[in-house]
């Protein structure tokens, strides 16, 4: 067991922020230098500031904040559109800074179990392998369950990439019972020295009454194994959804309990702000974001360059 996770953060890795939270960049940093028109940051201005921030799905918490920043800051010195984005990213970093925290594997007894929820399409199946991707990379077991069993073919997608990163996995046949496939997940896992468990469940929250019956017996059958267990309830994202995002995170915790979010798709958007919004609304952790496609376009974060990404600073 590792307390502090080994988790490379490579040159590459930062070029792939670069290029994923570009779209995001020149909407808020273009945004800022064409307000800029002016010498002096005057009331009207910060007003359109505020506006071009909560435009882009910063949230009016975070929008105030930046203004509240300027508006004391314009009377020391003048600002140029840097100056502003300066105090943008560094806003953005205070907010984002508690929440940044990778998914530590510190459960005892193992397995560490993960529940991974989300609607379908938010990128739930990439994610299970991303991660799983990341946890092999910090040395831990992993297997996987293959819990959606609503549709034959999330079973088989899953199952494709357990193959392809050569992780166990457990499935059952579609319509099955997925607490009996988790069931058998702990007691396998459990025999074979397993350190994390990831679940993949399914997505519908069209149907909440079916949905929280089952998360409700995945519970109960888990913990009748490990009281402890699931140890974590992760949401999955999408953050092309920008502010429906938003309400999700409201109905899952609501619903089924959420632990911790992972927002995927940041590279496919301009929304990417709305990372902002949910780390500033609901202070839950924020464990890893995903810009792309392939297994290494998920990871934890660094703040501090997350936030000069979004707000186009140097
Ligand atoms: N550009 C980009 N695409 C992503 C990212 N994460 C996932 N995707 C893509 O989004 C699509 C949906 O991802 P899935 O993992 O199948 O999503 P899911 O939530 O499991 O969806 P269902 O299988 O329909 O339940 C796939 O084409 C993924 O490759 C990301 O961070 N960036």
């Amino acid at each position: 067991m590792s307390d502090t996770p080994r988790i490379p953060h490579t040159a590459l890795w930062h070029d792939k922020l670069v290029a994923g939270f570009r779209r995001t960049s020149e909407k808020l940093g273009g945004n800022i230098a064409s307000l800029l028109t002016k010498e002096r940051l005057d009331r009207a201005t910060l007003d359109e500031i505020e506006e071009a921030l909560i435009a882009s799905d910063l949230g009016p918490a975070t929008a105030s904040r930046v203004r509240e920043r300027l508006e004391e800051e314009r009377y020391e010195r003048d600002m140029d559109a840097a100056g502003v984005r300066a105090v943008v990213a560094d806003e953005i970093a205070r907010i984002l800074a508690p929440v940044a925290k990778p998914l530590e594997i510190e459960a005892f007894p193992r397995p560490q179990v993960i529940l991974v929820i989300g609607v379908n399409g938010s990128g739930k199946t990439t994610t299970i392998a991303k991660l799983a991707h990341l946890f092999q990379e910090q040395d831990y077991q992993v297997m996987l369950v293959a819990g959606d069993t609503f549709r034959a073919a999330a079973i088989g997608q899953l199952k494709t990439w357990a193959e392809r990163i050569n992780v166990p996995i457990i499935t059952g046949k579609e319509g099955g019972d997925a607490a009996s496939l988790v069931w058998e997940g702990v007691k396998r896992g459990t025999e074979i020295g397993t350190d994390v468990l990831i679940v993949d469940t399914a997505g519908r929250l069209q149907n909440k009454a079916g949905l929280m019956d089952e998360l409700a017996k995945i519970r109960r059958v888990l913990g009748r194994l490990n009281p402890a267990a699931p140890h974590d309830v992760l949401l999955v994202l999408d953050a092309t959804t920008g502010q429906n995002a938003l309400s999700q995170i409201e109905v899952f915790g609501k619903e089924t309990g959420v632990t911790g979010l992972v927002m995927t798709k940041l590279d496919g958007t301009a929304r990417g702000g709305v990372l902002v919004a949910a780390a500033e609304r609901f202070g839950l952790p924020i464990h890893a974001i995903g810009v792309g496609e392939t297994l290494d376009d998920l990871r934890p974060f660094d703040p501090r360059e997350v936030a000069a990404l979004i707000a186009g600073a140097d």
